[in-house]
């Protein structure tokens, strides 16, 4: 039996201390007793949990109104399809999980759970969400959300994160859909207000995503994952970073300049996009490396409060 020897290190900002972890291939692992919340954390539920309130915006602004029952399949269908994507990602991403900090303590590497139970409640899970979507919803929107689930459980995860700095770029696509699926749910079709709405995500994915990888460099580094700051540098990273931000200035615009939204949206939407203007700025100028780390995580954070904000004022433009 061959057993591999990995060396998990504190990064910067971890307490823990250094800790040699034995990794054995995943059919050796004994399994410890499950519990639901590991299956759980499998679905990523609060990455999932945005992408719903997304998917939504798309069901609301779509220019065809929907039935409750509509709205509860479709959100229910591509839940549970987004749900087995992130369950796949965990499968094929074991090993390097287990070399970062920030993903060790996942199921599969603390062995709470067994490759073959993941694999069979992933396959479970998409194929009753793509299934429930195709017979309630329409085959349009099962083929796109099917489309995402292998854009990032295989494309995104087994091929680009391993292969290239853009892989959040490329990867970002499958992640923005939610809009499009909620969108087309109600329309059969693909329109350019839903198109829209996954550019305003797709836009705000590399700002995101690189505030994380700064802060994460060295576990990155690590795990021998291309990030961009691991390839590039912080500095190239931060100016990337800068410019997709001074990008999402018009797009996050753009709701209200297609009249899609009113200006509600609008005075909500300048000042949040103004702040993260001004979020990314102060990353990009800190030249401190710890203090750097500090504004990348706060970044990061704002990110996520950021794209929820704007979502919210969608749905609170449309209904007021
Ligand atoms: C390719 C695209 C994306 C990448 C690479 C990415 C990456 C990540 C990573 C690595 C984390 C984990 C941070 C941590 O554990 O501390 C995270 C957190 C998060 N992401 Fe993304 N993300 C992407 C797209 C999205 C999208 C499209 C959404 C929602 C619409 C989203 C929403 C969130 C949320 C809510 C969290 C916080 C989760 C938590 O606190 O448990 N992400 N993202
Ligand atoms: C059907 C549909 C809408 C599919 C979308 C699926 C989905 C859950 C996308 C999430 C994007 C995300 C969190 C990427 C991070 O992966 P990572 O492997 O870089 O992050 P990790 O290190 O935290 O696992």
């Amino acid at each position: 039996m061959s057993q591999e020897l990995l060396s998990a290190q504190s990064t910067a900002g971890d307490q823990s201390a250094a800790t040699d972890i034995p990794i054995k291939t995943i059919s050796e692992q004994s399994v410890q007793t499950a519990s639901w919340k590991d299956y759980l954390e499998l679905c990523k539920p609060k990455v999932v949990l945005l992408m719903l309130i997304t998917q939504w915006v798309g069901i609301l602004l779509a220019p065809v109104s929907a039935s409750f029952m509509l709205i509860s399949c479709s959100l229910l269908g591509v839940g549970l399809s987004a749900g087995a994507a992130a369950a796949f990602n965990h499968l094929a991403d074991y090993r390097i999980d287990a070399k970062m900090n920030r993903t060790k303590k996942r199921p599969l590497v603390k062995k709470s759970l067994a490759a073959h139970q993941v694999l069979i409640f992933a396959s479970l899970l998409g194929f009753t969400g793509l299934t429930l979507l195709w017979l309630t919803v329409n085959p349009l929107t099962s083929i796109l959300t099917f489309f995402s689930l292998i854009g990032y459980a295989l494309v995104y995860t087994l091929y680009l994160k391993r292969a290239t700095p853009q892989n959040i770029v490329i990867g970002g696509l499958a992640g923005a859909a939610p809009p499009l699926l909620g969108w087309s749910s109600v329309t059969n079709s693909i329109d350019g207000g839903a198109l829209l709405l996954v550019l305003i995500i797709f836009t705000w994915t590399p700002p995101h995503f690189w505030a994380l990888a700064i802060y994460r460099k060295d576990e990155y580094a690590k795990a021998g994952i291309p990030m961009l700051p691991v390839t590039h540098g912080v500095p190239y990273t931060k100016l990337m970073l800068l410019l997709y931000t001074l990008l999402l200035v018009p797009i996050s615009l753009l709701p209200w300049l297609s009249g899609m939204s009113g200006l509600l949206y609008l005075s909500g939407a300048v000042p949040l996009v103004m702040h993260y203007l001004y979020s990314s700025w102060k990353l990009f100028k800190e030249a401190d490396p710890l203090e750097e780390r500090k504004q990348a995580i706060k970044s990061f954070r704002y990110s996520i409060i950021w794209l929820f904000a704007i979502f919210i004022l969608l749905i609170g433009d449309r209904m007021l």
